[in-house]
Order: structure tokens, then C-alpha cells, then sequence
């Protein structure tokens, strides 16, 4: 057997080892002044969601505007979506130098769900980029690398519509920090979900993190899930719409950001469900009948709107330090769908 017949048997085999060798990109392999070249005529929009990210959001636009706007012209327009902040969020990204952009205020005849889901989706409709760039505005360290490794392989490789970035995650819980203990979510959620429904993404190694690029066609041709169910929502539609190869995924090296506290993060875990679910029952794939998951209408207990729905209220439990007694609290967790943002633009 040559290397090369060694190899594709061993493609034939384990496809997504094939597609990790294949589709996985360092930044460090990119160049500004090369991908300005490359991008033959097509504009870059890059987008900041941001809720109360008034400390952090200022340094990424400043960054991005000194390094990509002004010092060479990767990215033609910068856009921060201000997602109902109550600090001074809005004021200090337009000292930076963004666009500021009220999530509230774009598309109103449609309404507002508050999360972050809503943002990103909502911002197609504020901006004109054939590639938009999505990047958290809580990240710490924040190196512009990220926009140039996210769209490398949008502007130089055929076939990608969609890139996602890689890194590792460090945790601090105040005291500690763990150079790779974050990703908690992702750890104890995503990576077993998509391992039992859609074994083809495995390869991807943050697939929960806000860092990605798109083309425009391919993220307007998909729904968007509501809240945190929008980025794992998005990995898998743009997989069922476009296939793995059309995917990539770029090395970015260490990504530093608010690590929230676990209550927050039940929360996003159940985002990740019912984005899940959803995706699972549109594609074809739910495993089950019509009778639809959690407890059967035999236990007495409702699940969602009927049977056949999700259940949509999360349950917490703490001690309570004064009594003694463990207390409970119920938050509907109803994030919601929208639909392909090109549906909402031939209306
Ligand atoms: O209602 C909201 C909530 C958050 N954000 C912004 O969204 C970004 C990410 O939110 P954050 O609360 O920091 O999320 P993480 O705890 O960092 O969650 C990780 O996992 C989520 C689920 O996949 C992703 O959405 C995040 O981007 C990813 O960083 C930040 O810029 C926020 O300001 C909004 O714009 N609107
Ligand atoms: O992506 C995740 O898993 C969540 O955002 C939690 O991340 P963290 O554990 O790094 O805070």
C-alpha cells in the first residue's frame, strides 16, 4: 500500500479525522494584506453582540478598527449590536469607532426575544457584508488574529461558507484558574449531543464558541435558534444544508472570557436542548415517534404545550443560607426560533 492509498482508506474509514486534517486552519496561516487581496470585490462585516460588555467591547473595536479598518481594509464595516444593555455599552463602542446598532430596533414590525440568538440574527438584517464575522464582545486579550484566521479560509478556500474558531479555554473561578478547564457546556452538553446525533461535527473542537464567519448566503438560507441555542443551532443547519466540507474550523489559540456562574449555565444548557431537538425533529433524525421526549402525560406531569412538545421549564435548586432549606426556582426557558433571514427579506 503507497502513503496515499494508506491514507484515503484511512479517510474512507474515519471521515472525520479526514475532514479535521482537511478543514483545519491556524491563523498564523493567514496574512491581512493577503486576504484584502483575496477578497476580489466581496465585503467583510464583522459583528459584536453585546450585552453589558461595557469593560471589554471598547478594546475589540479599537483593535479591529486600528489594525483592519484603517491599517489595511479587511473589514469595511463594524458593527456592534447593542442587545438591551444597561451600562454604557452603546457609548463606549461608538467612541471606539463601531456602529451601534439597538437589537430592539431593527426589524421592529417583527418584535424583539431578548438573547443573544436574536442579535446575531437580527444583525443580518443591519449589515451588507458577503461574509459576516461574529465575535464575542466579553473576550479578554483580545487579538485581532481572531478576524483574520476566522476569514482565511472563507476568502481562500473554494467550497467553505462557514468557519469556526478553535482554541483552548482557560477557567477562573475568582481564585483558580484552569488553563483548560472552561467549556463546561460544551464538555457536558454539546460534545455528547452532537456525538449521538451528528457524529460528523465531533471534529469540531469549540463547537459552542461565539467566534465564526459565514457567508451571507449560506447564514441567511438557515433558521436561528433563540438565546445560546444559536451557535450550535447554526453548526448543524449549515452541516445538513451544505455538507461537512463546506465547513472549517481555524486554529486561534487561546481564547480568555467571563466564565458565568453554573446557574447561568443550566440555562444555556437547556438552550442547547431545545435547539437540539428542534433540529433533530426539522432534519428527520429524532429517533422516537410522535409521543415526543421527557415524562409521558402516565406521570402527570405536563411537558411543554402537549405532549408531543419539549418540556420549557427549567428547575434550579440552592440551600438557602439563612433557613437552611433548600429553595426552588422555575425560569421558563422558551428561546425560540426565526426563520432563514433570506425568507424574511423576499417578504
Ligand atoms: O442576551 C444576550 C446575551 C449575550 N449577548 C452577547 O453574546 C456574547 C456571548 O455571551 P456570553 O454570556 O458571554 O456567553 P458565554 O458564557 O461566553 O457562552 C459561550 O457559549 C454560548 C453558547 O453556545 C455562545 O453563545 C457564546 O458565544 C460562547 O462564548 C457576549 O458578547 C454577550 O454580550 C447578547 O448579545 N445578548
Ligand atoms: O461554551 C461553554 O461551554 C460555556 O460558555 C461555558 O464556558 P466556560 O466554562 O468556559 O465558562
Amino acid at each position: 500500500m503507497t502513503d496515499n492509498s494508506r491514507t484515503a482508506f484511512a479517510d474512507r474509514i474515519d471521515p472525520v479525522r479526514a475532514w479535521s486534517t482537511r478543514r483545519t486552519y491556524r491563523a498564523a496561516d493567514f496574512r491581512p494584506d493577503e486576504l484584502v487581496a483575496a477578497k476580489a470585490g466581496r465585503r467583510v462585516s464583522v459583528v459584536l453582540p453585546a450585552r453589558n460588555e461595557e469593560t471589554t467591547v471598547g478594546l475589540i473595536v479599537e483593535a479591529l478598527r486600528t489594525e483592519l479598518v484603517i491599517g489595511v481594509p479587511l473589514i469595511d464595516e463594524l458593527v456592534v449590536v447593542d442587545s438591551h444593555s444597561t451600562d454604557s455599552t452603546a457609548a463606549v463602542a461608538v467612541g471606539a469607532g463601531a456602529r451601534v446598532v439597538a437589537q430592539g430596533e431593527i426589524l421592529p414590525a417583527l418584535g424583539d426575544v431578548p438573547g443573544k440568538g436574536e442579535a446575531l440574527w437580527k444583525s443580518l438584517a443591519a449589515t451588507d457584508g458577503d461574509i459576516v464575522v461574529f465575535l464575542d464582545s466579553d473576550l479578554r486579550e483580545f487579538d485581532t488574529d481572531f478576524a483574520v484566521g476566522l476569514l482565511g479560509p472563507l476568502l481562500t478556500e473554494p467550497g467553505v461558507v462557514f468557519c469556526k474558531g478553535a482554541f483552548d479555554r482557560p477557567l477562573d473561578d475568582g481564585r483558580t484558574v484552569l488553563p483548560a478547564g472552561g467549556g463546561r457546556v460544551t464538555e457536558l452538553v454539546a460534545r455528547p449531543l452532537l456525538a449521538t446525533h451528528w457524529p460528523a461535527l465531533t471534529g469540531f473542537i469549540q463547537p459552542l464558541g461565539g467566534e465564526y464567519a459565514g457567508t451571507r448566503a449560506a447564514l441567511e438560507s438557515i433558521p436561528f435558534a433563540g438565546a445560546y441555542g444559536v451557535d450550535i443551532g447554526i453548526l448543524i443547519d449549515l452541516y445538513e444544508e451544505y455538507g461537512l466540507d463546506a465547513l472549517a474550523q481555524v486554529d486561534l489559540g487561546r481564547r480568555v472570557h467571563r466564565n458565568s456562574p453554573d446557574s447561568a449555565l443550566s440555562v444555556m444548557a437547556m438552550h442547547q436542548h431545545l435547539a437540539v431537538l428542534e433540529r433533530l425533529r426539522r432534519h428527520g433524525r429524532a429517533a422516537w415517534g410522535g409521543g415526543g421526549v421527557g415524562l409521558g402525560s402516565g406521570d402527570g406531569v405536563s411537558v411543554g404545550d402537549g405532549d408531543d412538545e419539549p418540556g420549557d421549564t427549567l428547575t434550579l435548586h440552592r440551600r438557602d443560607a439563612e433557613t437552611g432549606e433548600f429553595v426552588s426556582e422555575s425560569i421558563r426557558v422558551a428561546p425560540g426560533e426565526r426563520p432563514p433571514m433570506r425568507e424574511v427579506r423576499a417578504r
